[in-house]
């Protein structure tokens, strides 16, 4: 069986969703929706999606361009199984209202989207069984996904008692220009906690989670500093074993050379992934320390990736191709690349 994948809003993680699709046996990419005739419409025909437009009124203008279209959103929405809503935040919400619920069709949201928009918040390794069968489903937010997946190994290993985390945010992605801030350090929120902890809970759902997030002139990688208080005593040692046995984890050292988000996207272009990208949490190994029961480490996470792998595995959870969650997480994680523990 495979699962015909629409993608609705083909940016930043659209477009690297239906990539991810285009490497799975079980699932197959019907076609993206594209508004601009622009490069990412000639590449997402030139690589083989079928393109598909808001509206009747774009498809002069695609011709124009020269970029071959299958039809419009309707046309597409007509021969899919499921939708993946990557479009910018709210929009989702409208879309299950005027077009998924009308239609019957199932649909994954992004994490700029409220959670109540969805049945499940997923994150793959902490509760896919949840989302078994689920019509409607959400991968939380790029940073939500990298501190959940963190706080469920530290509370798998040493059960997570209090979680502060602390968020340097990337202002924007590497392509916007329109966006700020270039010289300052921005709360945000003000208000504390920031958005991520309660979403945290919307998946680790008994956790006690605080964070604070501010956002700083950079748009290649969000930092995270962690701090956990936990009930079984933990050594440094003990913490590196429980992350090198758990998933989507990528351990580094700044005895390589690796000293900031910098040096992580150079090693990650080293690495030779398509777009560079890193699916995992990278964690500095020389930054975990423990002492008895807390725990402190550091971690980056890269915005434009993490949550690729997680659509994957929501789409699986969503149509019971595997009912077995860490099943799903190796054959995704191999179709990318991405070593799972044995
Ligand atoms: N960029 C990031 O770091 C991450 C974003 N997310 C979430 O993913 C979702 C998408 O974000 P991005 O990919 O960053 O946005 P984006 O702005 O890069 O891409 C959105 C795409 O949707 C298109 N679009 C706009 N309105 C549309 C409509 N009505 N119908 C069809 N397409 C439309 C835009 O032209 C654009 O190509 C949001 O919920 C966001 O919060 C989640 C994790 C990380
Ligand atoms: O939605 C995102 O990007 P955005 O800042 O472009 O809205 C990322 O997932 C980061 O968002 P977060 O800091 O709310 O996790």
């Amino acid at each position: 069986m495979s699962i015909r994948v629409g993608v609705n809003g083909y940016g930043t993680i659209g477009k690297r969703v239906a990539y991810a699709i285009s490497k799975q046996d079980d699932m197959k990419v019907s076609g993206v929706i594209k508004h601009t005739p622009d490069f990412e419409a000639r590449f997402a025909a030139e690589r083989g999606f079928d393109v598909y437009v808001t509206g009747e009124d774009r498809l002069s203008k695609f011709e124009k361009a020269g970029i071959k279209v299958k039809g419009t959103k309707e046309d597409l929405f007509g021969k899919v199984d499921v939708v993946v809503d990557a479009t910018p935040e709210g929009i989702g919400e409208e879309n299950k209202k005027n077009i998924y619920e009308p239609r019957k069709l199932s649909a994954i949201f992004e994490g700029g989207e409220e959670p109540y928009v969805a049945d499940t918040s997923f994150v793959a390794q902490v509760n896919y069984v949840e989302a078994l069968g689920k019509k409607y489903v959400r991968c939380v937010s790029c940073n939500t996904t990298g501190i959940v997946r963190i706080l469920n190994a530290l509370d798998n290993g040493f059960k997570v008692k209090k979680a502060r985390v602390f968020l340097a945010r990337r202002a924007t992605d590497p392509h916007e220009i329109k966006k700020g801030p270039i010289n300052a350090i921005v709360p945000d929120p003000v208000s504390i906690p920031s958005h991520h902890g309660p979403d945290a809970q919307t998946v680790l759902k008994n956790m006690d989670i605080t964070t604070l997030a501010i956002k700083v002139p950079t748009t290649i990688m969000h930092l995270h500093a962690i701090n956990v208080e936990v009930a079984k005593s933990a050594t440094a040692k003990d913490v590196i074993d429980i992350l090198n046995q758990t998933p989507r984890m990528m351990l580094l050292h700044s005895g390589e050379g690796i000293h900031s988000t910098a040096g992580i996207i150079e090693y990650a272009r080293e690495l030779g992934r398509y777009r560079y990208d890193l699916y995992e949490n990278i964690i500095w190994e020389d930054s975990i320390s423990a002492n008895k029961n807390e725990i402190y480490l550091y971690q980056a996470i890269h915005q434009e990736a993490d949550v690729v792998p997680e659509n994957v595995d929501a789409i699986r959870a969503m149509f019971q191709l595997e009912k077995d969650p860490i099943k799903s997480i190796r054959k995704t994680d191999k179709s990318l690349g991405i070593k799972t523990p044995s």
